[in-house]
């Protein structure tokens, strides 16, 4: 059963999901365990190459998987115009449809970027508020930038970043391939997509896989109860204004969106 194919709702319960076997396996392995695991077992460690790769260049990855998907979407749909006879359809319309959906894909680029930038804001803040700072003796305010400046981010409340950041970019993603494999069921197109798509549809969903496993670790191994259930809660900021608020508000759908 391909996930994708499951309504966004459903989807979207996979991450407290996560969360809640995460914090049940946290409860039941000892924290000398958890310690022992963390010294011995590499792919739970801050520095292994998937979180660095996934996580901390998580916004590049999932700028090309974004891309790919809008991109696909965009000629999918345009190239459903040209399928129409041309007395129903002229060349108008199909560039038409292909600018108003760039237009779309490029409004929930920035709203994702606007809106990751005031939740890590809001965590890096309360960080900070709550008694926190980058030691040695660093004077940002922002979790990336200490790490970026080889400091480490101690003593404040520290609302789980991986869990706001992966759930956020996860789910535009889980949503986007729901739209797409939607419209290709509807439209009839399955049978139309050449191997080379499909294959890299595998990929996207691979790697969210694989932040889905990060997330897991992050839940057993990392930050306390409360500072991954808030990570997670943030995680919904995006797919909430993008996938719900925008498409409920008819003048602002018709202003940002395609259709
Ligand atoms: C017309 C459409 C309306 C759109 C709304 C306005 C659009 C305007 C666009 C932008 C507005 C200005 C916003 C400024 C953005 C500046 C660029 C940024 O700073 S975006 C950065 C957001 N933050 C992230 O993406 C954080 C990613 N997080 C990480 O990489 C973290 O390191 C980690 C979560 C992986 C690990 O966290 P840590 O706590 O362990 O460090
Ligand atoms: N799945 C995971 N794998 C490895 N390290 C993780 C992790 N989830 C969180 N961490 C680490 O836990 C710390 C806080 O993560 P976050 O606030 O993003 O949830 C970060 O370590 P550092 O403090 O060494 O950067 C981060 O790398």
């Amino acid at each position: 059963m391909k996930l994708s194919l499951l309504p966004p709702l459903i989807i979207s319960l996979i991450y407290p999901c996560i969360l809640f076997l995460g914090l049940f396996l946290s409860a039941v392995i000892s924290d000398e365990t958890k310690s022992y695991q963390k010294d011995r077992i590499y792919l739970l460690r801050s520095s292994n190459i998937i979180n660095e790769i996934f996580a901390y260049n998580g916004n590049l990855v999932w700028f090309i998987l974004f891309s790919f998907v809008a991109s696909l979407q965009i000629y999918i749909r345009s190239h459903t115009f040209i399928l129409l006879p041309h007395d129903i359809v002229d060349v108008d319309s199909k560039e038409n449809v292909r600018a108003k959906l760039l237009k779309e894909y490029m409004v929930k680029f920035l709203l994702k970027v606007f809106i990751l930038f005031v939740c890590f804001l809001i965590i890096d803040n309360i960080f900070i508020l709550t008694g926190g700072s980058c030691a040695p003796g660093g004077a940002t305010r922002s979790a990336e930038q200490c790490k970026a400046l080889g400091g480490d981010w101690l003593g404040g409340f520290d609302i789980s970043g991986h869990f706001c950041f992966l759930t956020n970019i996860s789910l535009i993603l889980w949503i986007e391939l729901h739209h797409y494999s939607k419209y290709t069921e509807e439209e009839e197109l399955q049978s139309r997509i050449n191997k080379w798509i499909k294959r890299s549809l595998i990929v996207v969903e691979v790697v969210l896989y694989i932040w889905m496993f990060l997330l897991l670790v992050t839940s057993i191994y990392y930050h306390t109860i409360l500072e991954k259930i808030l990570g997670c809660i943030m995680g919904y900021a995006c797919p909430l204004v993008m996938y719900w608020l925008i498409p409920n508000q008819p003048r602002m759908k018709s202003l940002l969106y395609a259709f």
